[in-house]
Parts: C-alpha cells; structure tokens; sequence
C-alpha cells in the first residue's frame, strides 16, 4: 500500500492507494476516530453496489459501525439537485447525526454527489471517499463536492475535504473499457499540466494501463493522486495555481452540459478540451509539437480529439458562458506553454474559440 498526504492544516488527510483496502474499511475507519455510535451513510451506485457495496458494509459492520446505504442510478445524471434530495432523504430516514460519516463508494459521480451531501447535511458531516474508477484518482483527492445544473457543470457545490481517501485499486479490474479511457484523460492531464517525464510515461504505457496492469495502474495513479495532491496543498480552494487542473475544462464542461449530461463522459469531453487548449496555444504562436503531441497520447488511449460536428459553436459558446471559468465577462482558458507546463489565460477572443471550434471539427472530418 501507497500512502500521499493532502497537506492542508487541521483539514489534512491520508490518500491510501493499495489492493484489499475495501475489505478493511472497518480497520481504516477505527485508526481514523470515525464515531461508532452514529450511524454511516454508504452512497454508492446501481453498478458498483453489486460489486462493493457488500464488501464495505461487512467490515464496516464487523468493526462495530452501524451502516446504512443509499443506492442512486448510475450516471452523470445522479449528479443533480433532484437526487440529491434523495440522498438528504435517506441521511435523515437512516438517523445520521452531526457525528456520522458519509462515504462515497464509487467513481466521480458519486464522490461529487455524496460529498455535496456530507458538506450540507446538518452545515457538514465527516466525509470518506472511496474512489472506484480510474477518473476518480482526481475527483477524490481535493474537496471540490457539486451537482450539475441543467445549463452548466457543477454548478451547485462546495469545498469539503474527506477524512481519508481510501483507493482499492482491485476494483478497478471491474470497469468498462470505455470509463477505463475516460479515466485515463484525467491521469493524462495531471501529466500535461505538471510533469513532462509523467506525461512521457503515460504514452510509453498506453498499453499496460489499457490492459489494466495492476503495476502500470499503482504508479499512474499514485503519480497523478500525487500531482493533484500538491496543487490543492498550496491553493485549496482555486484562487491560483489550482486552476491549472482545470486544463480541458472550458470546453470540457461546455460539452458535457450541451450534450444534456451524457453524450460525452466527463473524461471523453475534456480530451476534446484539452486537444482544443493545445490547438488555441499553437495558433497564439506556442510550438505545434504541443498540440501533436497532446493529441497523440489521448489518441492512443482512445479518446476523442476532434469537435463533435453536430454542436454549433454558438451553443458551445453559449454553455461557456454559464461556466464557472467565464469571470469579469471573460473566459479563462488553461493554455500549455510546453508539455509539462501550463499557463492561465484571461484574454483569449470568441474569435479565437470560434476559430479552434472549425479546426477541431475539421479534424473530425478526417477521422
Ligand atoms: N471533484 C472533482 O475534483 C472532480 C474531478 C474530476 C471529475 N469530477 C467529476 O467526476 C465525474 C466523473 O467520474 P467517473 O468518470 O468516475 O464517473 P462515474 O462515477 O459515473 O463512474 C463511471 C461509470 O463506471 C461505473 N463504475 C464505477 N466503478 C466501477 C467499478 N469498479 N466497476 C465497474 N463499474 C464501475 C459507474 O457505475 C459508472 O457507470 C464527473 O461528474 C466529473 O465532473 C470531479
Ligand atoms: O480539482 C480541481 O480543481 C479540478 O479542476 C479537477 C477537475 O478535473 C474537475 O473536473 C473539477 O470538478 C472541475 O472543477 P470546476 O470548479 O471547474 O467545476
Ligand atoms: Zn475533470
């Protein structure tokens, strides 16, 4: 077992990446003080309750907890104000008090969902995650905890940091190939952004982390926790540097909310993201080695990198407005300096995105 450390004052917390873990939650959950008498809410979804959630609540209930749990349906689409209710719902059916803990078994959706649950129920409860994708080495590391409103991503959040990240790599061995790439666009990214020799070592193992190799997977996936881990020790709640990890995520997000939350998986959109940043550095003068470069390692995860043809730009343009990254009527772009290195921009044009819109959808044209 891997141990990182979030490094964030009295808010700090261990990231525990190693196989077995699920099968001793209890133990994890004894070392951390995590109160006994209150009981714990496991929110986890329709695909990864069959698999885990067993697991979880015998050693859970073995070390004493009184566990309950809350099954959503699995998808972008539980990420919204609807289902979030629900989970509300049962917090309050199953008893929860200001001592319990709420625990996100599962990938993204769940980790953002259940968190924003934790962050909220009673002004905030204890939180654990315990991640069960490959995308999910970054959404569960850092606190950012939301839901999806109709018109744009995450948009409905808060900052709340779990106790503990307790990351069973076993589980991943269960995952569709498709979530498996997903996934993957993010690891690529904490490359690009941070880390040339990372970034390198990803395109030299496209084949191990496709093939799922317990070993290839423990390395990218502590490298990537790791990189995530010092961004939010310095900037915990984005007022710098952590925007770099929003790399892809203009455009990403645009995507992902004009396709109503399921046409494109968080990481498929922010490839086509993070292709569209490149393409807009190299057209500002940056080297078009960048762009060849970004483009060929998601290609060989097989990932999109060319413009969906059936969104006008007009929508995307629109969608980007309603983002988070549009401020002071500008929209803040992460574009890369080199691999391994990013730079936050405040004054790109519509008629640059406009411009990087048509050359993505012309690349598409070729595919
Ligand atoms: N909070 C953050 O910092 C942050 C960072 C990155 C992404 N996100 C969010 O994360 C979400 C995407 O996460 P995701 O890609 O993990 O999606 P997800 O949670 O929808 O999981 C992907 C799919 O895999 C299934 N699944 C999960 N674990 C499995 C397993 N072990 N075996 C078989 N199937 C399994 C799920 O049921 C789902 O169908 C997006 O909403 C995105 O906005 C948040
Ligand atoms: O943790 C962060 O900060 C990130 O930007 C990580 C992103 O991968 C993630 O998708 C995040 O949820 C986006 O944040 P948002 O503030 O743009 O909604
Ligand atoms: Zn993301």
């Amino acid at each position: 077992m891997r141990t990182l450390q979030v490094d964030l004052g009295e808010r700090s917390y261990p990231i525990y990446i190693g196989g077995g873990l699920l099968g001793r939650a209890g133990e994890f959950f004894e070392q951390h003080g995590l109160a006994k008498k209150s009981p714990v809410l496991i929110v986890t979804d329709d695909h990864v309750a069959p698999l885990y959630l067993d697991t979880v609540t015998k050693s859970l209930s073995e070390q004493g907890y009184r566990v309950v749990s809350k099954v959503v349906k699995a998808g972008e689409k539980s990420k919204s104000l609807e289902v979030f209710e629900d989970v509300m719902t049962a917090a309050i059916e199953g008893g929860l008090d200001r001592h319990s803990a709420v625990v996100a078994l599962g990938g993204g959706v769940v980790g953002d969902l259940a968190g924003f649950v934790a962050a909220s129920y009673m002004r905030g409860v204890s939180f654990v995650q315990m991640p069960t994708t490959i995308l999910a080495h970054d959404s569960s590391v850092g606190g950012k905890v939301a839901v999806n409103h109709r018109l744009a991503k995450n948009m409905i959040g808060a900052f709340h940091q779990p106790k503990m990240v307790l990351y069973d790599v076993d589980s991943l061995q269960t995952l569709p190939i498709r979530e498996v790439r997903a996934g993957l666009s993010e690891m690529v990214k904490h490359g690009l952004i941070w880390n040339a020799a990372f970034a390198d070592w990803c395109r030299q193992h496209t084949a191990d982390l496709l093939a799922l190799d317990p070993e290839a997977l423990g390395y990218g996936l502590t490298q990537g926790c790791s990189i995530k881990a010092q961004v939010v020790s310095v900037d915990e709640r984005e007022q710098g540097l952590r925007a770099i990890l929003n790399l892809g995520h203009t455009l990403g997000h645009a995507l992902e909310a004009i396709g109503g939350y399921g046409e494109f998986l968080h990481g498929e959109a922010i490839s086509i993201g993070m292709a569209a940043a490149a393409k807009l550095a190299v057209n500002r003068g940056r080297d078009l080695s960048i762009y060849e470069e970004t483009v060929s390692v998601l290609k060989g995860f097989g990932l999109p990198t060319a413009m969906p043809q059936q969104h006008d730009e007009h929508a995307i343009i629109a969608a980007m407005m309603h983002d988070k990254k549009f401020k002071e009527q500008q929209l803040v772009f992460v574009l890369p300096v080199e691999i391994g290195k990013v730079e936050i921009v405040a004054d790109v044009t519509l008629d640059e995105v406009r411009r990087v819109i048509a050359e993505l959808k012309e690349e598409g044209q070729h595919v």
